[in-house]
Parts: structure tokens; sequence; C-alpha cells
């Protein structure tokens, strides 16, 4: 997919509320993600990070404008057509890891491969290789509570691979996390970059940022065209969208 745009959005909006509760959560906001990017988008809290990468993510329904992923339009699909897509070509990872509790890490990351329709023995199989591609082949058969937050976020990473996707979105995938297992996540991230993963982080955190091909400040729900928070945290600001 060298070359060709992963996510397109154009004049995407979110509102919340109406009259004297209105919030525009994300304004019109232009963007493209070409294949192979890693994009961090950054901002204070409550600028609208989450909501758009949940729109992005076909999670949430835009009020206005349109989405693309890999040139399908996503804003306007059934429920059932979304579901499909997010189980097939995206690979989500949250904050708080959303791992099944009483289910191993690898079957955590199997159950995945399984609902994007993998046959029962090829799931097993990727489900360990990406274990073991994230350094935790020997906690295959570990419950989420016998491991460390890192360790689990570094699970959840592996079910986000499961499907082969197309895009993975991670919405602060450190912000549960202490110092030692946000770097575990952050050479987990060089590696899907350097291996052309295409990645969309929303992170507070500027050395996941600093990782980046692209990062984008966001401010009241629309991209903020502000180079010097680029030298704030030692990244490039690309300005186009
Ligand atoms: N379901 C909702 N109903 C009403 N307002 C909402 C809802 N969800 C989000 N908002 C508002 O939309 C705005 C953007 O929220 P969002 O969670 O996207 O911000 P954020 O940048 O991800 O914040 P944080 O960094 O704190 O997670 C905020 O003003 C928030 O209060």
């Amino acid at each position: 997919m060298t070359g060709s745009t992963v996510l397109r959005a154009r004049g995407l909006t979110k509102r919340y509320g109406w009259n004297n509760t209105l919030v525009r959560a994300v304004d019109e906001v232009d963007l493209d993600v070409p294949a192979g990017q890693a994009l961090a988008i950054m901002g204070p809290s409550g600028c609208g990070k989450s909501t758009l990468l949940h729109l992005l993510g076909g999670l949430q329904r835009p009020s206005d404008g349109q989405v693309w992923l890999a040139g399908h339009r996503i804003d306007t699909m059934s429920e059932r057509a979304l579901a499909r897509l997010r189980r097939h070509h995206i690979g989500l990872v949250f904050q708080s890891f959303h791992l099944m509790d009483e289910l191993t890490a690898v079957e955590n990351v199997e159950m995945a491969a399984l609902l994007a329709g993998q046959p029962p023995g090829r799931a097993r199989r990727r489900a360990l290789h990406l274990l073991d591609r994230v350094g935790l082949a020997d906690r295959a058969a570990h419950l989420p509570s016998a491991l460390s937050g890192g360790q689990r976020q570094r699970v959840a990473i592996a079910r986000a691979l499961s499907n082969e996707p197309l895009v993975v979105l991670a919405d602060e995938p450190t912000g549960n996390l202490d110092s030692a297992a946000t770097l575990e996540v952050l050479r987990l991230f060089e590696e899907l970059r350097a291996a052309g993963q295409t990645l969309v982080v929303v992170t507070h955190d500027a050395r996941i940022a600093a990782v980046a091909d692209r990062v984008i400040a966001m401010r009241d729900g629309a991209f903020a065209d502000d180079s010097r928070f680029a030298a704030a945290t030692g990244t490039v600001y690309d300005g186009r969208r």
C-alpha cells in the first residue's frame, strides 16, 4: 500500500449537546494519513483527541464530515459493516488495555484473530508469533492479572496486530504505565514504525510523539498550526494536513 492513503477525513466534526451546552469536540478536521506513517496527535485534556480517534476508527459517528479507510467511506456504513471492518482492518489499543481477564495472554490475542476469520490453528500460531514479537513468549499462558501493566499493554498491542490491520489506533497507550513500562511500549512502537505499520497515536507523552514521523497539535477540536509546539517537544511539526 506504499504511497496510498490509509485514512482520510474531510470536514470531520463531532458536536455534543446543543445551545448553551454545545461542545464542538472535533471541529472540521481534514486529515490524510499515508500508508506507513506513524502519526502522533497531542494536545491539552479535552481538546478532542480521543473523539477524533474514535471517529477515525468508526467507533463513533461524526455529526458532519466524511471518513475513508483505504478508500472506503466508513461514516455512512451500517453498524454491522463497521464492526466487520474494525475486526478485519483496524487495530485498537486503549489506555486501560481492555484485555479479557479470564483468558490467558495467548487466548486474548488468538480471540481477536479468530474473530477476524482466521482458522483456529493459524490463529493460535499467529498469536504465539505476535507474543514473541512483543517479547512475551514466556508469558503466553499467564492471565492478565499475573502480568505487569507494561506486559498487559504489550499483549494488547499483540492483539491489535492479530488481524494484520491497515492501521493501529492507540488512545493514550502509556497513560496508565510507569516510566519503565512506558519505555517497553515506546520500543515496541519504534519497531512497528520501522516495520512500516501505519499508526495513529493519541498521547500526552512527548517521548511517544518523538518516535512519530509526524506530530499534530490539537486545540479546541481543531489542528493547531504551531511550530513552537514542535520545538518544545523536539519533534517535527508537519503543517500538511
Ligand atoms: N459523550 C460526551 N458528551 C458530551 N461531551 C463530551 C462527550 N465526550 C466528550 N465530550 C467533550 O468533548 C470534548 C473532547 O473530549 P475528548 O475526550 O475527545 O478530549 P481529549 O483531548 O481526548 O481529552 P483527554 O486528553 O482528557 O482524554 C471535551 O470537552 C469533552 O468534555
